[in-house]
C-alpha cells in the first residue's frame, strides 16, 4: 500500500505577467517516493517546483502539504517543505560547517539543536573531514550534497530539487540519486526537475511530463516508455568543457528542422528524425568545436516527442 500523500497540486495555475507558465496541472507525491518533471525548456518544470516551494502564489489552483494549504499557513507550510534551487544558495567564503550553521540559525535552530542539526547536515553530505574548509573549494558534487543538506535542516517530509544534476558528471549523479534513495527510503518525497530521460527513467518512481504548462502524460518510467515512445533516437552526452552561449547559439542555428538540443550544465541530449539526422547533427556540435567525453544513445528507452504528440 503506498505511504499517504506528502505533497498535492490540484488544478494548479502560475502566470509571470502576462505568460501562463502552467495550466491546470494536478500532480500528488506520495512519502516514500521519487516522481521526476521532465519536459522540453520553458514547458514550466522549474515553475511547478516552485509553486509546490511556496515560492511562487497560483493564479488558480491549490498546493497542499501534508493536506496544510500555504494560504491557510504559510509559515508552518514552510516548515515542510526543503527546496533546493538550480544554482546552489551557497556561501563561497564561508566554510561547510559556517554554511549549515548560518542556515539552521535562519530556520530557528538554537543550542543543542543546532549543534547536532549542523553535525546531522555534514554527516549527510559526507563533508564532515571538509568541514572547516570553504565551499568555494568544493567540486559540484560536494556543493549538490551540502545545498541537500541545507534544504533538509529542519527536517521537512518534502523535498523539492530544481536540475539537481545539471552541474555533476556521471559518476557524481549517480552518487546524487543513491542519497536520493535513501532519503526516499527514509520517507522523504521527492520531486525534482530534469532534462534528462534517461535519469528520470532509472532514478524515478514515477515520471509526470510538462508541454507548454501542461501535464500531458504520468506514470512509472515503464508505462510511459510503452505510451509515449516514439522511436525518435537520442543521444545522450557529457561535455568535459562548458560551451560558450554564442557556440551553442551558432550550432543552434546549423542544426536545422527536426533537431532538438538541450544542455543543462554540461550535460548534453541531442536528438532528431531518424539516425541519419543525427549523425548530422552530432557532426556539427563536434565541428563547432564541442568538447563530448562520452555519449550514448540507449535503443528503445522513453522517448517523447513534443511535436508528434
Ligand atoms: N521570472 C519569469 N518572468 C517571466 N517569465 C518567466 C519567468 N520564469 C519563467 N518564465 C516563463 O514561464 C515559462 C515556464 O518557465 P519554466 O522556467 O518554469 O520552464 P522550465 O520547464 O523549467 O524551463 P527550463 O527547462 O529551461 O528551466 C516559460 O515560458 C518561461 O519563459
Amino acid at each position: 500500500m503506498p505511504l499517504p500523500v506528502a505533497i498535492r497540486l490540484e488544478n494548479v495555475c502560475a502566470k509571470y505577467a502576462a505568460v501562463r507558465a502552467v495550466e491546470g496541472v494536478s500532480l500528488s507525491v506520495h512519502r516514500g517516493e521519487i516522481v521526476g518533471l521532465i519536459g522540453p525548456n520553458g514547458s514550466g518544470k522549474s515553475t511547478t517546483l516552485r509553486l509546490a516551494a511556496g515560492l511562487l502564489d497560483p493564479v488558480a489552483g491549490t498546493v497542499e502539504v501534508d493536506g496544510l494549504a500555504r494560504e491557510s499557513d504559510p509559515l508552518r507550510y514552510a516548515r515542510r517543505v526543503g527546496y533546493v534551487p538550480q544554482d546552489a544558495d551557497l556561501y563561497d567564503e564561508l566554510t561547510a560547517e559556517q554554511n549549515l550553521e548560518f542556515f539552521a540559525r535562519l530556520y530557528g535552530l538554537r543550542g543543542f539543536e543546532l549543534d547536532a542539526g549542523v553535525y546531522r547536515g555534514l554527516a549527510r553530505a559526507k563533508l564532515v573531514d571538509r568541514a572547516n574548509d570553504r565551499v568555494r573549494t568544493f567540486s559540484g558534487g560536494m556543493r549538490q550534497r551540502l545545498s541537500i543538506a541545507v534544504a533538509l535542516l529542519h527536517d521537512p517530509a518534502v523535498l523539492l530539487l530544481d536540475e539537481p544534476t545539471a552541474a555533476l558528471d556521471p559518476a557524481s549523479r549517480d552518487a546524487l540519486f543513491a542519497d536520493l534513495h535513501k532519503l526516499r527510503d527514509e520517507g522523504h518525497a521527492i520531486l525534482l526537475t530534469t532534462h534528462h530521460l534517461d535519469e528520470a527513467e532509472s532514478g524515478c518512481d514515477r515520471i509526470a511530463l510538462l508541454e507548454r504548462g501542461r501535464l500531458v502524460a504520468e506514470g512509472s518510467p515503464g508505462e510511459l516508455m510503452r505510451t509515449k515512445s516514439s522511436g525518435r533516437p537520442v543521444l545522450f552526452g557529457h561535455l568535459s568543457e562548458p560551451l560558450a552561449k554564442f557556440v551553442e547559439r551558432r550550432a543552434r542555428l546549423r542544426l536545422g528542422p527536426g533537431v532538438e538540443l538541450e544542455i543543462t550544465g554540461r550535460r548534453v541530449r541531442l536528438s532528431a528524425w531518424g539516425s541519419d539526422d543525427l549523425g548530422r547533427a552530432l557532426a556539427v556540435l563536434l565541428s563547432e568545436g564541442a568538447k563530448l567525453d562520452a555519449f550514448r544513445t540507449p535503443a528503445g528507452r522513453l522517448e517523447t516527442n513534443a511535436k508528434a504528440a
